[in-house]
């Protein structure tokens, strides 16, 4: 298929996200698990990417040599054009757990971010309640995480996340736990808000719907070590109805495609 998503970066942009040979081999005393072996793959400014993959076959470790938060064993990653060498300060990273602090509010979780980084009062305080009535959590200001359902708790992890504005967001099976019928809504939201600031997205779910719904391209991976299975561009046009998509004349064929090119393990975790 030749059709480019009207919202996807063309050659001209630079990358954003570059993973040139990058090997990753864990050493424990279990023994060695060759994860990730010579992968490639690049992504523009402003694309939103979805890798979806067999359980185990490296998606989150992607991410985490991404952030910084682990290193290649072989290869370069790249973000910004620059390699990632120490923790990377220029992402955003939501993972699937719930990382709210259970001492501090709403607002006061969402400030941390900019407290680290010294800003000014006045300045936290105005970003924090623009950030709060973007993501729907006006009220909940001074609710303790506790307090807040898990769709809720979502919502501050992203707005913590955005409120800094980094250029590169990765996320990990964000919507994983949530209902259906929530998942939609925090997929229409993020939608919105990447709408608005165009972050570069690096978006990690086993939802092969979720993938097609959200992203201008799809990675699948195959089992460990990793290679890419299909690079798949979605060719259904923006703004998009998170409800409306699966009825696109092109969703099937992705659908299909995406399907076909997992392994059995993956389709029945998916
Ligand atoms: N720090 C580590 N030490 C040893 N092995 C690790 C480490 N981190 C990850 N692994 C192994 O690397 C492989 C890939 O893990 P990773 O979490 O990247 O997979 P994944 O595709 O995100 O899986 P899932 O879909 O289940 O979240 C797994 O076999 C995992 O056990």
């Amino acid at each position: 298929m030749s059709v480019v998503p009207a919202q996807s970066c063309d050659a001209q942009c630079a990358p954003a996200v570059e993973l040139r040979g990058v090997g990753k081999t864990f050493t424990s005393r279990s023994g060695r698990v060759d994860v990730l072996s010579g992968l490639n793959f690049t992504l523009g400014s402003g694309e939103f990417l979805a890798i979806v993959g067999p359980s185990g076959s490296g998606k989150s470790t992607v991410l985490n040599l991404l952030a910084g938060l682990d290193r290649p064993t072989l290869g370069t990653v790249l973000c910004q054009g620059e390699p990632v060498a120490t923790v990377n300060t220029g992402i955003g990273y939501l993972t699937q757990h719930d990382s709210l602090l259970p001492w501090r509010t709403v607002e006061q979780n969402i400030a941390v971010p900019l407290e680290l980084r010294n800003v000014d009062r006045m300045e936290i305080a105005a970003r924090v309640r623009d950030l709060i009535a973007q993501v729907g959590l006006e009220g909940f200001e001074r609710h303790y995480p506790s307090q807040l359902s898990g769709g809720m708790r979502k919502r501050a992890m992203l707005a913590r996340t955005l409120i800094y504005d980094p250029p590169v967001l990765l996320m990990d099976e964000p919507f994983g736990p949530l209902d259906a019928q929530l998942k939609l809504v925090l997929q229409a939201e993020l939608l919105k808000l990447w709408s608005a600031r165009r972050k570069t997205v690096v978006f990690v779910t086993h939802d092969i719907v979720e993938a097609i719904t959200l992203a201008d391209r799809v990675l699948v991976f195959s089992p460990r070590p990793c290679q890419i299975r299909l690079d798949e561009l979605i060719a259904i046009p923006r703004p998009r109805e998170v409800h409306e998509v699966r009825f696109h004349p092109s969703f099937e064929e992705h659908y299909r495609r995406l399907w076909a090119a997992l392994e059995p393990p993956a389709r029945r975790s998916s």
